[in-house]
């Protein structure tokens, strides 16, 4: 990436089932499913604060904030807008269900991190998050 690339920054969540599968959700218009989550509002008091926000608002699900863990900063091509940078913090949380698709996600699925197969996912989320999942 170049010094001139627009990077957006956002939080972002890795959510597990019992069977250790992830969520990704895709939004209306995208093409590819990536992790929920998303920017910082001016309002939100941390970064748990943002994705406790914008889970609620995306799945209607509830995060618990209590065995959260920050997995780390990772960067890749965006998605959904071409040109630039996707700069995310990145917590494996637990959230209470039920899940479903809300506001702007347009369908959601839980995926076997060592078996994403054909689905088509974001960079971010194929290259480098699934991976950290996989022993
Ligand atoms: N939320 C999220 N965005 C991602 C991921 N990977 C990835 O490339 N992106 C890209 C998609 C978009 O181009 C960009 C912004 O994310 P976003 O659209 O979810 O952020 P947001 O909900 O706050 O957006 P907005 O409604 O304010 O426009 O980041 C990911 O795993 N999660």
């Amino acid at each position: 990436m170049s010094a001139t690339t627009t990077r957006i920054e956002i939080v972002a969540a890795m959510i597990r089932d019992a069977e250790g599968r992830v969520l990704l959700v895709r939004k209306r218009g995208a093409a590819v499913f990536q992790q929920p989550g998303g920017k910082r509002d001016p309002g939100d008091a941390d970064d748990l604060h943002t994705l406790a926000r914008e889970l609620e608002e995306e799945l209607g699900c509830r995060m618990r904030r209590e065995g959260a863990r920050l997995l780390g900063s990772f960067s890749a091509p965006a998605a959904n807008e071409p040109g630039c940078e996707v700069v995310a913090v990145v917590y494996e949380v637990a959230a209470d269900g039920p899940f479903e698709a809300r506001a702007e996600i347009e369908a959601l699925c839980w995926v076997d991190p060592a078996q994403p197969g054909d689905l088509p996912i974001a960079r971010l989320s194929r290259e480098q998050l699934l991976p950290l999942l996989v022993s």
